[in-house]
């Protein structure tokens, strides 16, 4: 069975087979004793659970009814007690100590196992989890936050789900079932036949229900995604339902997804209701075989068929061994039903196995990471020769081109301005200039050397990014703003978040900068959040900073302030600000003007003016002089919406 069909991750998958070896091989190594331990332990406690009732065979036998003489197999004939009483005693003691060391032995490898699997599913999810962070960006592009998170979850739980569950439960089949079959056939190999032969027929019911069962419990599991993702986006969007007085559409959406969910669960509980009775069937059938075959020898002295006495006549069946039968036989039952989901655990771990280790093989993003060139001081020249570039899709397909040709130079301390349309792939240059993706085609140059050329890490230490919706981290105003510079100091901060026009509104929040802000700083307004990030990248001193509408949420006064401290910032570094608010660029020393991938203009914001072209007509639209614009850009406009 493929168990996951619809894999969004089956680029991510080893090219090689064998994923949980190679991992148990890689993670496990170290604490094999540990692991080596548990599967004795688990072993122990497996043949000590055989032993009480292979003693009550022998009690019954030679203490009850004097069919046989007090023995016991593996002890010397010299240490067996010669009256009944003791041996009755010693029975009992054995019986009381096979429970007792069962028990120690059950704990044992229960402490071992589940510190071997929670350690090994420790040191691979924090593997996985750096493997992850070092993807490119798009490869977080085209996918969903959940389907991540569920290779960092499911698939290391997986993992340990079957190094802690299935192997302990293919132990215990083993050794339970192997060691009860053994016992059967070495004391009456043809009576044995009747409760081995039912042993693969649980095995086989065992893995009919599973693969019954799986798909429907898969669509139990989508069935649950989706009320959830509804009850989700409803309870999130609750304001503009509420607004929009949607009550009763939503109540009947999220009914159709309970239905849904409601069937799919109906569909898997009638078929697994069925599964536990014919387990129960098949071993019955076993029980209630041996019991007439050798409850028939017992009470007449001859079998029912001379094939179980291998036709000597004089064979005899004793009570205690039937006793013995009849408990182990109905003892298949629990270890056999398990079955089925090892077979099941192992497909999905080895599923899980594969992708965590296509990841963690994944080596492309490192070597591009760590082998260039280092840089030491910059000084902030930036040139753009004849860039092209297109997004790639989840397949890695290259999508519509959005930039075009793209070629500008940026002296060291420039300020430089991008303007444009919605859309137009101002956003994007910036990218590109942080190496969050590679251009198709032509270089972007820093200080003269390519970026393909230099260390990522060191690129983005000198190329600092306020982005358009600034990210906060769960923490307090300070720890975000000290974000990625652990050796701060106090006055440092204060003085990027003045700059960044935070201090005021920090210093009057309830406890200043020891305020937290919320999950992804939900607790401060838009504007808010914008300055702390802005202080955040102020401090890290970038030599280059890329400001993404860094200040679009910010009321005009507290622009003022930003703009005062941009001036002292740009100085000493060269700045790239891409704003819609144009009296943001109205100072730069060149603006770029894009328009659908391509640079439409350049020049400083009074060559623009008179160049009378895009910039000229967005900013009288900006300072309301709406008759100096032509036709012509009134109707693009109009038509763009
Ligand atoms: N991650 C992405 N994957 C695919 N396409 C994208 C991605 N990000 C942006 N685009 C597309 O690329 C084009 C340029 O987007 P970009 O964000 O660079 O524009 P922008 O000029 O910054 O726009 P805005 O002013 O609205 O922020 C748009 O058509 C957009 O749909």
């Amino acid at each position: 069975m493929p168990p996951d069909e619809d894999d969004e991750f089956a680029e991510l998958r080893a090219e090689e087979g064998n994923a949980i070896l190679r991992l148990f091989l890689e993670y496990g190594r170290e604490r094999l004793l540990t692991f080596v331990g548990g599967a004795v332990a688990a072993v122990v406690q497996m043949l000590m659970a055989l032993v009480p009732s292979f003693v009550l065979a022998i009690a019954i036998d030679s203490l009850f009814f004097d069919t046989r003489a007090f023995s016991l197999p593996l002890v010397p004939g010299a240490w067996i007690p010669g009256n009944e009483g003791a041996q009755f005693l010693l029975a009992g003691g054995l019986v009381a100590t096979s429970y007792a060391l069962s028990s120690i032995f059950s704990w044992a490898n229960n402490y071992l196992w589940n510190s071997f699997s929670q350690q090994f599913q420790h040191s691979v999810r924090v593997d996985t989890y750096d493997a992850l962070q070092r993807q490119g960006v798009e490869f977080f592009d085209n996918r969903q936050t959940g389907e991540v998170m569920s290779i960092l979850n499911n698939d290391v739980n997986q993992l340990e789900g079957f190094l802690t569950n299935n192997l302990n439960s293919l132990i215990t089949i083993v050794v339970r079932v192997g060691g009860m079959g053994a016992v059967m056939l070495l004391i009456n190999w043809r009576l044995a036949l009747i409760p081995v032969a039912a042993i693969p027929a649980l095995g086989y019911l065992s893995y009919w229900f599973v693969e019954t069962i799986h798909p429907k419990y898969q669509e139990v599991r989508s069935a649950v995604g989706k009320l959830n993702s509804r009850l989700e986006n409803n309870i999130g969007g609750i304001e503009t339902l509420k607004s929009f007085t949607t009550e009763p559409f939503e109540t009947d959406r999220v009914r159709d997804s309970s239905r849904e969910y409601l069937d799919a669960q109906w569909d898997a509980i009638t078929t697994r209701i069925k599964f536990f009775p014919s387990l129960q069937a098949t071993t019955a059938a076993a029980y209630v075989s041996v019991f007439f075959v050798g409850g028939w020898w017992v009470v007449t002295g001859t079998p029912p068929h001379p094939f179980f006495s291998g036709g000597d006549p004089t064979a005899t069946l004793t009570a205690g061994t039937l006793v013995l039968f009849l408990n182990y036989s109905r003892r298949f039952v629990y270890p056999m039903r398990q079955m089925g989901q090892i077979i099941n655990g192992y497909q999905y771990a080895e599923a899980a196995g594969e992708r965590i280790v296509g990841l963690l093989d994944d080596d492309t993003r490192v070597s591009a990471e760590s082998d260039g060139t280092e840089l030491e001081e910059v000084e902030g020249r930036v040139e753009f020769d004849d860039v092209n570039f297109a997004y790639r899709d989840e397949d890695g397909e290259a999508e519509e081109t959005v930039l075009r040709g793209i070629s500008f130079e940026a002296d060291p301390g420039d300020y430089v301005g991008l303007v444009g349309p919605t859309g137009a792939g101002k956003s994007t240059t910036m990218k590109l200039l942080l190496r969050f993706y590679d251009p198709d085609s032509g270089t972007i140059t820093l200080d003269g050397h390519d970026l393909a050329d230099l260390d990522l890490r060191s690129l983005r230490e000198h190329v600092g990014y306020v982005s358009q919706e600034p990210y906060l981290f769960y923490g307090t105003v300070a720890e975000n703003i000290a974000y990625g510079v652990p050796d701060h100091d106090e006055a440092a901060m204060h003085e990027a978040a003045e700059k960044a026009g935070a201090h005021e509104f920090v210093a009057d929040l309830e406890d200043g900068y020891d305020t937290m802000v919320g999950e992804r700083g939900v607790k401060l307004s838009g504007g808010q959040r914008q300055r702390i990030a802005l202080a955040r990248t102020i401090l890290r001193d970038p030599d280059v900073l890329v400001l993404d509408e860094a200040t679009s949420h910010v009321d005009n006064e507290t622009e003022a302030v930003i703009q005062n401290s941009l001036e002292t910032l740009t100085e000493d570094r060269t700045v790239f600000a891409i704003a819609h608010r144009l009296s943001t660029v109205r100072d730069a020393d060149q603006i770029l003007v894009m328009d659908d991938g391509e640079i439409v203009e350049q020049g400083t914001h009074g060559e623009l003016i008179d160049g009378d072209g895009l910039y000229a007509n967005l900013w009288h639209v900006q300072v309301g002089e709406m008759e100096a614009l032509p036709q012509q850009f009134v109707e693009r406009s109009l038509g763009a919406e």
